[in-house]
């Protein structure tokens, strides 16, 4: 099932707070300006016998590192779909080539479709892979470690059950004994139903296109009666929330190198037209050599346009409109319900930095309606701790900021660029006042060697700060044994076909999902 957004979001008038619900985790944390806080309490917590704990680092809510609860997505459609389902819905288009030299992959769903290419014939089926074991649980179905039954080459196959992308509740579904209006009613459920099918395309065709040392990579595609299946390079490395919970926080310089990875997806993400959405802990899995690589892009959105980054004017960019993501990390603007840009990226990048360093992301609560409320109650942003450096409370202000217009631009002030022969100056910023210094430039990343990490030379040549241990690719050691001593049997039977006639008015309405890697791009990754 999916989890969608409290109704109480819906309802909520942020000028009322009184029915606000109390905060249920200590936020005492320490910023320059409060070290005489009782910090004994907490900064000598049960944490201190972990590892890589920092010593003043604070267990929270009374729990240890051990005690993280892994999140889940919210997905909840507020607006009318922007994109109509004809139009550019699966379309990424672009050259072959990238900028940085990364090649594109140039079939679409829509080229599918329209030149009459067999879907059976592009793909394989479920009995061409035999299951190792569970890697993780998404919303619509398990994440299977499978061994190709012909090469023995491993994937990481994720199912999503048709039935639950038709018929699962939205907030909008949920809602409709209130609506007054059945046509209205009906439109809504159309409106969820186009929308989760959407998002389901978009996963696979935005990952069939892309191609980065840092993203995951999709090699086949196809469907049953019952389900679809996405043949994902598999990532033995496990999540980093996986890491976090081991290591309880981490230090500055493996942070600093976490984030100019996963900066570099994004922004290579952003100049293709996608917009992430979904950048949490879950969703960042560490690579055999200790490279970060995000999955899970069942939230991104491709814009209409190619690119969310207009180079000639970098303010002038798409605004998405849906209420969606894991609350902890999301954007305010998200949140409230506001349009927003490709830069709710970066106010996630800003928690998951905050989540490595603190030991939980900035701000905490039960549900989305206590968290948009102690962000719009915290005036001056999160509490940043005082033991974390100059630069790294420097770097975490900026991306905090809860209003766009101060938070800083990354896409626009990335780097110099060779187009742009007007290199934006690296200016010292004044404080409240707009970021104008160029990110790649930060005194975090002094150590990254950019031009080599943007043309992926490092993540080929160069060990990450955590190098997992892997003593067999088939035990999936470095994955939760919730999941890895789950049972797959019955998600790996064939499954009972469903009436798609009863839910949905169209039976084509999964055409075109399947999808094979060419021959050389195959050969390239394994
Ligand atoms: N390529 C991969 N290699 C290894 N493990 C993977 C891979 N893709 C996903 N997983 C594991 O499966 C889990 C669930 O996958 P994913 O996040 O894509 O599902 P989801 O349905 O979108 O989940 P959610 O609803 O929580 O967002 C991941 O957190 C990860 O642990």
């Amino acid at each position: 099932m999916i989890f969608s957004l409290d109704e109480e979001l819906h309802r909520m008038s942020l000028d009322d707070r009184k029915d606000e619900m109390r905060i249920n985790y200590p936020t005492a944390l320490y910023d320059d300006n409060n070290h005489d806080h009782d910090s004994s309490a907490i900064a000598y917590g049960d944490d201190t016998n972990h590892l890589s704990v920092h010593p003043k680092s604070i267990p929270f809510n009374g729990a240890g590192p051990n005690h993280k609860m892994r999140r889940r997505s919210s997905a909840y459609s507020k607006f009318p779909i922007l994109t109509p389902p004809h139009t550019r819905r699966f379309s990424i288009t672009g050259s072959e080539c990238t900028p940085n030299g990364l090649h594109r992959l140039s079939i679409t769903p829509q080229d599918m479709i329209s030149s009459n290419i067999n879907e059976n014939e592009l793909s394989r089926n479920l009995h061409d892979f035999k299951p190792v074991r569970v890697l993780g649980q998404g919303a619509y179905g398990k994440v299977i470690l499978v061994k190709d039954t012909n090469t023995s080459k491993l994937y990481a196959m994720k199912q999503l059950q048709k039935a639950e992308i038709l018929i699962s509740p939205t907030v909008t579904d949920s809602n409709k004994e209130n609506e007054e209006n059945n046509s209205a009613a009906n439109n809504d459920n159309d409106n969820g139903l186009s929308k989760r099918l959407e998002r389901t395309f978009a996963e696979r065709s935005i990952l069939s296109e892309i191609e980065h040392p840092n993203i995951v990579k999709l090699f086949y595609s196809f469907h049953d009666n019952a389900k679809l299946y996405l043949l994902l390079q598999y990532i033995p490395g496990g999540e980093l929330f996986y890491h976090l919970k081991e290591h309880g926080t981490l230090d500055e310089t493996t942070v600093s190198f976490y984030a100019a990875e996963i900066s570099c997806a994004l922004r290579f993400l952003h100049t293709k037209g996608v917009v992430y959405r979904d950048l949490k802990p879950e969703n960042c899995l560490l690579n055999q050599n200790g490279h970060l690589v995000l999955t899970d892009f069942g939230l991104s959105k491709k814009s209409a346009n190619d690119s969310m980054v207009n180079e000639e004017d970098p303010e002038n960019v798409n605004t998405l409109h849906s209420i969606i993501g894991t609350p902890e990390y999301c954007a305010p603007e998200i949140l409230l319900g506001q349009a927003y840009t490709q830069n709710c990226d970066w106010y996630s990048l800003g928690c998951l930095l905050y989540d490595m360093l603190v030991g939980k992301p900035p701000y905490t609560g039960n549900n989305h309606k206590v968290i948009i409320n102690k962000i719009q109650q915290n005036k001056q942003g999160p509490k940043i701790p005082f033991y974390l450096s100059e630069g790294m409370k420097d770097m975490l202000n900026a991306l905090l900021k809860k209003e766009t217009s101060k938070r800083w631009n990354v896409d626009k002030y990335w780097a110099k660029t060779e187009t742009n022969n007007k290199p934006v100056k690296s200016k010292k910023k004044k404080s409240g006042s707009i970021r104008t210094s160029l990110f790649t430039d930060h005194f975090i990343f002094r150590k990254i060697d950019w031009k080599l990490l943007e043309s992926g030379q490092l993540q080929k040549t160069t060990l990450g700060p955590i190098v997992p241990i892997i003593t067999d690719l088939e035990l999936a050691e470095n994955f939760d044994t919730e999941f890895t001593s789950m049972s797959y049997e019955e998600n790996y039977a064939d499954s009972k076909p469903i009436n798609i006639s009863s839910v949905s008015k169209s039976p084509d309405m999964f055409k075109g999902f399947s999808y094979k890697a060419s021959g050389s791009y195959l050969e390239k990754y394994f």
